[in-house]
């Protein structure tokens, strides 16, 4: 099982405009240790989730102290931990790079496969498994934004990762996309960490994190997370 370290890890950043260069803290200090099969994120706008996530795979750096994903650190082993952590954003267009979702799939499996021919077939494969096949070659700005969702997550999961990190992936979701993404999340080996403004989505996770203005407030059984998250704002 994958393991996600954080010590003591907070960032910072500028206050826009601060003649002085002051900084503002917008997470942290944190310090968990996560190796759940299914961990979800969950809290208001604004409160860190995004950049909890980021730091899951070095997006984001720490301003102080460590992130670590099996032991490589994400600053000094940034390009390990990025073969190793799939990072998938909200908006699949902006993970979408090349024309088709085919030639994407392909472009991701580069460094895995050096041969074309071994590239392409790869790609087939990972197709298929995602029931993506008949929507290879279609124009990625001419799918669903369902299909475009899960053609995203294809991509992402072409090479195999071992933590699939993924920021609000319903929300541009319709339900009965939202139920087919998370079957497929429900099918997949490898660790998965969320957040999501889907508490029913959230309540589906081994192990829940709350944050709140940058700190984590709680952190353990989804359900009881739920609750102290809707108590949280429904009594500020
Ligand atoms: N690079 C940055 N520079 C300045 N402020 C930032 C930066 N990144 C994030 N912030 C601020 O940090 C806070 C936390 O942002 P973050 O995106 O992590 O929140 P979130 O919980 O994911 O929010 P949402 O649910 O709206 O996506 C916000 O106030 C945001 O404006």
């Amino acid at each position: 099982m994958t393991q996600v370290r954080l010590e003591g890890a907070t960032v910072t950043v500028p206050v826009d405009g601060s003649p002085d260069r002051r900084t503002r803290t917008i997470l942290g200090p944190v310090d968990l240790v996560l190796d759940d099969r299914r961990v979800s994120v969950v809290g208001a706008n604004g409160s860190g989730k995004s950049t909890l996530l980021r730091l899951l795979n070095g997006l984001v750096s720490p301003t102080s102290g460590t992130v670590s994903v099996d032991g490589l650190d994400t600053v000094r082993d940034g390009a390990r931990v990025r073969r190793r952590v799939a990072f998938a954003f909200t908006d699949p267009i902006s993970q979408l790079v090349m024309p088709t979702g085919r030639e994407d799939v392909e472009l991701s499996l580069r460094r895995l496969h050096r041969s074309r021919g071994d590239r392409r077939a790869a790609a087939e494969t990972v197709l298929d498994r995602f029931g993506l096949a008949h929507l290879a070659d279609q124009s990625v700005y001419d799918l669903s934004g369902g299909e475009r969702q899960l053609m995203a997550l294809a991509v992402v999961l072409a090479t195999d990762p071992v933590l699939l990190v993924l920021d609000e992936p319903t929300t541009l979701l319709d339900r009965r996309n939202t139920l087919r993404l998370r079957a497929l999340l429900d099918g997949l080996a490898q660790t998965v960490v969320l957040a999501t403004h889907d508490l029913d989505l959230a309540a589906t996770a081994d192990r829940t994190l709350v944050v709140d203005e940058g700190r984590i407030v709680f952190d353990g059984d989804p359900r009881a997370a739920v609750e102290h998250y809707r108590r949280l704002v429904d009594e500020p």
